[in-house]
């Protein structure tokens, strides 16, 4: 469980994020949605560290990470996985040489056993057939799935996804979504997602956090979103005109 308590962040004497506080459950997709430009990223980047809020905590399982030392912080790193909005991935290496980097990075194991475990993370990606290709020559769904056999590499326990859809066709984007929501539920991770991504929030949102303007405005889950009475949420979710109908649909057959 990721705990934030009273998240501050300013640039400049600007507020940023104004006083978040937000439990995120292990086992579950947290998805932190709001308009651009309403504080995720900062918010992702302080949950990771990349940036230090002025005032609050984040607690990783209890472990303050703004007030631990260098030693334990640099554990604490290995128990992330990350999954960039582009795939992020060394267009040089092959597939299968991607997966293995973070474990050669990092694992005492045996040159055998990371390969063993590379191999295993692709063919829960359904890739293991592609291990000899190299970037270039396979899809961008299929780079996101490399990128998320390389972050569950390392066994995280905590997995950060940047708009894991980015530039995805909407059929593709439900295959990575299933992918990290099973993943996330097989290995009972805190899987936080910063997302746009509409069909994401109706599909994986189990635990969903609503940002307006730096501030936390909402809080549920998907099945709250439908009868939800706030109305930034609302415009927010409902602005696309085909989810406004559905919703017009289900209060009338209630
Ligand atoms: N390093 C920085 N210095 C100054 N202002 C910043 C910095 N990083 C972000 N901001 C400002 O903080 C606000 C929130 O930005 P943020 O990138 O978190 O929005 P977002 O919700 O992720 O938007 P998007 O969905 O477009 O990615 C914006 O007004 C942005 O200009």
């Amino acid at each position: 469980m990721i705990q934030l308590n009273s998240i501050c962040k300013s640039f400049e004497g600007r507020t940023v994020l104004d006083d978040i506080d937000f439990s995120f459950d292990d086992g579950k997709t947290n998805l932190i949605i709001g308009q651009s430009g309403s504080g995720k990223t900062v918010l992702m980047k302080c949950i990771v560290g990349l940036l230090t809020p002025e005032n609050g905590e984040v607690l990783y399982d209890g472990r303050d990470l703004i007030h631990m030392g260098k030693k334990e912080k640099q554990a604490l790193r290995r128990e992330m996985g990350m999954i960039f909005q582009s795939a992020a991935l060394f267009d040089s290496l092959s597939v299968l040489e991607n997966v293995m980097f973070p474990l050669d990075m990092f694992s005492t194991d045996t040159y055998r056993d990371r390969v063993k475990r590379a191999r295993f993370c692709l063919d829960r990606v359904n890739l293991i057939d592609a291990q000899d290709k190299y970037p270039g020559e396979i899809s961008g769904g299929m780079q996101k799935r490399v990128a998320i056999a390389r972050a569950i590499a390392l066994q995280p326990k905590y997995l950060f996804c940047d708009e894991p859809n980015s530039g995805l066709d909407p059929k593709t984007s439900l295959v990575i979504d299933d992918l990290i929501h099973g993943i996330t539920v097989e290995y009972n991770m805190t899987t936080i997602i910063n997302t746009h991504d509409m069909n994401s929030v109706m599909g994986i949102g189990d635990s969903i956090l609503f940002i307006y303007q730096g501030r936390k405005e909402w809080e549920g889950t998907k099945d709250d979103v439908f009868n939800a009475t706030n109305e930034r949420l609302n415009n927010f979710i409902f602005a696309s005109d085909l989810l406004r109908k559905v919703k017009q649909e289900e209060n009338k057959a209630k």
